[in-house]
C-alpha cells in the first residue's frame, strides 16, 4: 500500500505558504520535543518562493541545521548552486539565525572531497526533521539521475552510506547526493513539484508506466518507511 498523501493548489504563492507552514510547525515541534530541528532542502528553481515564506517564519532558527538533499559540484560563486540559492533565498531574515550544513568542499571532484563531506554529515543532528524533495522533468529527486553511474548504489535500501557522488548525462556537473535510505531517515517527508509536466511524470512513475524510462522518483513513491506528502501546483 502507498503512503502518498496529494496537496494540490491552484495557486503556486499559496503552495509555498501552505508548504512553508507546515515545515514550520513541525521544526517548532521538534524544538519543543528535543531542543533542536534538522532540515533538507532541495535546490533547482522549484524551492524559490517556498524558501522565501520559510525565512519569515516566527521560530528559534538558532535551534536549526539546514542543508541540502543534493549539490551540483560548483563552486559557491555559480548561479548552479544549490547553496548560493539557499543562502540567498531561506537563510534571511529570521531564519538567517540557522545553521548551514553545505554539501560542497572546494575539491576538484566530489571524490576528493568525499571524506570532508562526510564528517561535515557527522554535524547533523539526525534523524532528519523535514526533507522537502524536488523533481526535475526527467523524474530525477535529489540527484538521483535516470542512468546515474551510481544510481543503483543511492536506492539501495540496504545501503550504508549517506552521502555519494553521482554523475549522469543529465546532471549537468558531478553531483553529490545524499542517498535514499539517508533521506528516509527523516520524520517528515515532502515531495515539491510545480507544472503539469511533472505532474504526468509523476503519475506515469506511480502507475510504472515509465515507457521504458526509469524514473528514479518511483523508489520514494514506493518505499513504505516514511509517508509522502506531495504539494503541487500547475
Ligand atoms: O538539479 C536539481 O534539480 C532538481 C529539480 O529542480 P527544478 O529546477 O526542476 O525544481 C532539484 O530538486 C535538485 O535539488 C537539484 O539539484
Amino acid at each position: 500500500m502507498l503512503n502518498i498523501a496529494t496537496h494540490s493548489f491552484t495557486d503556486c504563492q499559496a503552495l509555498a505558504a501552505s508548504l512553508a507552514e507546515r515545515v514550520a510547525d513541525l521544526l517548532r515541534e521538534a524544538i519543543a520535543t528535543r531542543g533542536r530541528a534538522v532540515l533538507a532542502v532541495s535546490g533547482g528553481s522549484t524551492p524559490k518562493h517556498f524558501f522565501e515564506h520559510l525565512s519569515h517564519a516566527g521560530l528559534d532558527w538558532s535551534k536549526v541545521q539546514v542543508t541540502l538533499v543534493d549539490e551540483r559540484w560548483v563552486p559557491e560563486s555559480s548561479d548552479r548552486s544549490n547553496a548560493r540559492l539557499v543562502k540567498a533565498m531561506l537563510l534571511t531574515d529570521r531564519a538567517a539565525a540557522a545553521t548551514f550544513v553545505p554539501l560542497h568542499q572546494d575539491t576538484p571532484t566530489p571524490e576528493e572531497g568525499l571524506a570532508a563531506l562526510e564528517a561535515q554529515v557527522d554535524a547533523l543532528a539526525l534523524p532528519f526533521d523535514v526533507v522537502v524533495l524536488g523533481m526535475g522533468p526527467d523524474g530525477h529527486t535529489a540527484s538521483f539521475f535516470p542512468g546515474g553511474d551510481r544510481l543503483a548504489e543511492a536506492l539501495d535500501p540496504a545501503g550504508t552510506v549517506r552521502v555519494i557522488p553521482m554523475r549522469a548525462d543529465g546532471a549537468g556537473e558531478p553531483r553529490i547526493t545524499f542517498t535514499l535510505p539517508a533521506l528516509l531517515d527523516t520524520r517528515a517527508l515532502f515531495l515539491h513539484i510545480e507544472g503539469d509536466a511533472k505532474r504526468r511524470v509523476l503519475a506515469d512513475a506511480q502507475l510504472g508506466l515509465a515507457e521504458g524510462r526509469d524514473y528514479p522518483v518511483r523508489a520514494v513513491l514506493e518505499q513504505t518507511r516514511v509517508p509522502v506528502s506531495v504539494y503541487w501546483c500547475p
